[in-house]
């Protein structure tokens, strides 16, 4: 870029003007001035239009443009980047708003570019970005070997999008029928449907652009629908009507045969792409949409057909489904004109994918294509998050409503006192939220001993009904109650139940899945279908926690897939791998009964082809030493790896664990954020299910004797007690529960008071709230060893 400029003139608060040099050629104008001084220069400055003003002198090989309304003002020589390509003149000298600016220079200046720079950056990305490329500038593009990228839109944003990426070209595809209308194929696009999509096309590419884009209007070429060129006529008419509603080129399926409508079009100054190879309106007489040009014949067929099409007149191209080498051959024998692909290989002028392929719309699209993001799912995700905290009432939020003014608000409730109520009134009448829940207050108590989960990001919130309420963590470890009264009000989990066995009954069938293979194809159907999955990893022989998560599961998705996989990683040598109990049969039918779609039941050889642990692992360091990692060392790396394996296969929206083992949760959600799944999947943290005295129910409670079963409910107690207890601190919560336990004759392996984020231990006298209190203990009986977990999680006082 050159520029003979000398000075940016730009308005600095305070309403004086600045003068940032590039040389002190202008020296007339001070540094800073004041506005009726810098009148004496340059006549009055165009107030509404300009925040920068640029100074210098115009290059006299170039246009003469001078900027209107800067009397005095120099001129501008302004070489930008891409100018070659450009279809139109450059614009004006003044800059856009300040938003406007590009956040970086060239950098050249060492310490990066001066404000005179970066506007004069700004001047020049506006500017090219206010160009059309233009057919001359796509065929020079073509010329220097660039590649062209071409993409379908059909709407407004769509062709926003496209047009800030810097595609050269937009077709506004007839795959419209199939991928907007909900047609079975392209064939019923009419072109009333066609030229509405042009002219929205049309609005995205005039649409003013980001800051930062520079590249220049690409090219809209109309795909003209089945049935719309069958007569000459009709071509003439409905490609005009495409011109006229913003397209600047038509396209056209078929051979050679169309060569004379191309020249007749030509002549009547419509430029035409061609489409050959698979033409996908002509599909039934191509045997489906498959790939064409396979034997030598038919690929000399195709190579003539687009020989004949340039000969008319087309001016690109595209070639769909063909082999690599015959799209090849297709460009060889065309060098002039650039032949587009799609599914037809890299050696061609450029490639066009359908918007909604690219971005996985619909799911998995053709093998040909690239999945550029999971839109699809990304979309499910939020409608589903939205329709649950509609029903719920966390949306809308305080954030999402504007208050009265309290005056008028005052003056209204004595206009109507019966009808306006105050927020504290709304709140008050929310308060009675047990006797709400369709279980009622019974149901309600019964489940008081259910100390509430809580919630990653992203946040599917799960209420509570009694305990310490149900939680979310904030990013940094911190914790948020979600205050069931308040604004932000999550469901209870008796009435998210409620709505969920209203919308959705269990599903009476459970498939049963031994193999990847098996679940691959059962994952697939869903897909297929549309179907939100949760998945339960479990090791089975399940009890009443599990089916718990299992209800929770069918709250937030359609289908509730559980694992069941004794995980041999998770295990140390000498702990109890061969005797962990192992109950299929019985899970099976509990899970049944309870409604899940189905069950992965892997052997460790499908799961560890090569032996466990296997090649590659997944080690979170950041809890080692602490807490239950300190106790069992090598046991998360375990646990890690095989859940992401488990996500890997099952491809879940959302996967559930339980509060009970509290560092396996930290564990869980510090992997999806550090090896970025979070976007992929959420992950629901659900409260502890205790049993009527207390305690949290686990598999391992079949170990203990009866003697060790009648005092475990003391762990419970002891961690309610410690941490209610006035002045609660780390330090006393550790003592008095080991007091409490020792007290009845176990052994604590570790009392944790820790941080949410990392696990790491609180200092002993910092504050309780925000914690995670997670215990282990030993229990010993007539030579019987039982080690139990639990944990309780203190909530902050809220935001
Ligand atoms: N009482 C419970 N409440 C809520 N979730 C639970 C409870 N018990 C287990 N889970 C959860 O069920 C999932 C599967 O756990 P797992 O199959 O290991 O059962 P477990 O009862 O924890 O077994 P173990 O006794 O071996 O720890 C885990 O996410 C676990 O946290
Ligand atoms: C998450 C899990 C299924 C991984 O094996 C296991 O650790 C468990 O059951 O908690
Ligand atoms: N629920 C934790 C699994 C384990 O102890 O291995």
């Amino acid at each position: 870029m050159t520029c003979s400029f000398s000075a940016a003139i730009r308005r600095v608060p305070g309403g004086a003007f600045a003068k940032t040099p590039k040389s002190q050629a202008m020296t007339a104008v001070p540094m800073q001035t004041s506005f009726g001084n810098l009148n004496t220069y340059f006549g009055s400055w165009p107030k509404r239009r300009s925040q920068f003003l640029i100074y210098g002198c115009l290059n006299p090989r170039r246009t003469n443009a001078i900027v209107s309304g800067s009397q005095g003002c120099g001129h501008v020589d302004i070489d930008v980047k891409d100018d070659a390509d450009s279809a139109t003149d450059i614009g004006s000298l003044y800059g856009g708003t300040p938003q406007s600016f590009p956040a970086t220079g060239d950098g050249s200046s060492g310490g990066g570019p001066g404000p005179a720079e970066a506007a004069l950056a700004a001047a020049h990305a506006a500017a090219a970005a206010a160009k059309c490329l233009g057919l001359g500038g796509v065929a020079r593009r073509f010329k220097k070997g660039q590649k062209l990228a071409m993409v379908t839109a059909y709407d407004f944003p769509s062709s926003r999008l496209a047009r800030e990426a810097g595609v050269e070209l937009i077709l506004v595809g007839d795959s419209l029928g199939n991928c907007r209308l909900g047609l079975p194929d392209t064939v019923g696009v009419t072109m009333e449907d066609m030229l509405r999509a042009t002219s929205s096309v049309r609005r995205g590419v005039e649409a003013r652009p980001g800051a930062s884009v520079a590249s220049p209007k690409p090219v809209v070429v109309g795909d003209m629908p089945f049935g719309s060129y069958l007569l000459l006529p009709d071509a003439l008419r409905n490609a005009a009507a495409f011109r006229l509603a913003g397209a600047e080129m038509v396209k056209m399926e078929g051979g050679r045969h169309l060569a004379p409508f191309i020249e007749a079009l030509t002549r009547a100054g419509i430029a035409v792409m061609g489409h050959i190879g698979l033409e996908p309106q002509k599909a039934l007489l191509q045997g489906g949409l498959r790939l064409q040009g396979t034997t030598a014949r038919s690929a000399a067929e195709i190579i003539r057909d687009a020989e004949e099409l340039v000969k008319a007149g087309a001016v690109a191209i595209v070639i769909e489904c063909v082999p690599v080498e015959v799209a090849s051959a297709v460009q060889a024998a065309i060098p002039g004109v650039p032949v587009i692909g799609i599914g037809a290989g890299g050696e061609v002028a450029g490639q066009v994918l359908v918007c909604d392929d690219l971005l996985g719309v619909h799911g998995r699209p053709p093998s040909f294509v690239k999945m550029f993001a999971d839109v699809g799912r990304v979309s499910a995700n939020a409608y589903a998050r939205y329709v649950a905290e509609v029903r719920t009432g966390e949306f809308p939020g305080e954030a999402h409503g504007r208050p009265m003014k309290p005056e008028e608000l005052e003056k209204l409730k004595e206009l109507l006192p019966l009808v306006v109520k105050s927020r504290a009134s709304q709140v008050a009448k929310a308060k009675p939220d047990a006797a709400a829940s369709p279980q009622g207050p019974q149901a309600s108590s019964s489940l008081a001993h259910r100390q509430q989960g809580f919630v990653t990001n992203p946040i599917v919130g799960l209420g509570s009904t009694g305990g310490l309420g149900s939680l979310e963590v904030l990013p940094g470890g911190r914790f948020q109650a979600l205050n069931f009264l308040g604004p932000r009000a999550s469901p209870t989990f008796a009435a998210a139940r409620h709505i969920s066995q209203a919308a959705s009954p269990g599903s009476p069938r459970l498939a049963v899945l031994p193999t990847r293979a098996d679940l691959s194809a059962w994952r697939r159907e869903a897909s297929a279908r549309g179907r939100r999955v949760a998945l339960v990893p479990t090791m089975g022989n399940l009890h009443e926690g599990h089916l718990e998560l299992v209800d929770q599961a069918k709250e937030l998705a359609d289908e509730v897939l559980v694992s069941i996989f004794v995980n041999p990683a998770q295990f140390a040598a000498h702990e109890d791998l061969d005797r962990y109990p192992r109950t299929l049969e019985e899970d099976l039918k509990k899970l049944r009964e309870r409604g899940a779609s189905a069950v992965f039941a892997p052997t460790p050889g499908d799961m560890y082809p090569h032996g466990s642990p296997g090649g590659t692992v997944v080690v979170p360091h950041f809890v080692q030493g602490r807490s239950e990692a300190s106790c069992r060392p090598e046991h998360f790396t375990g646990v890690a790896t095989v859940c992401l394996k488990l996500f890997n296969l099952c491809d879940p929206h959302v996967a559930i664990f339980g509060q009970k083992d509290a560092m396996q949760c930290v564990v869980i959600a510090r992997m999806l954020e550090d090896l970025m799944l979070d976007e992929r999947m959420s992950l629901v943290i659900a409260g502890t299910s205790r049993e009527a005295d207390g305690l949290a129910r686990s598999s391992r409670n079949r170990y203990p004797t009866e003697g060790m079963r009648q005092k475990a409910p003391a762990i419970y107690r002891a961690l309610l007690d410690s941490v209610q207890a006035a002045g609660a601190t780390p330090l006393s919560v550790r003592s008095t529960v080991h007091q409490m336990l020792e007290r009845e004759g176990m052994e604590v392996s570790y009392i944790s008071v820790a941080d949410a984020r990392g696990m790491a231990e609180k200092p002993d006298s910092a504050e309780l709230q925000n914690s995670i209190v997670s215990i282990a203990c030993i229990l010993k009986d007539n030579g019987v060893v039982s080690r139990l977990l639990d944990c309780i999680v203190v909530p902050g006082t809220g935001e």
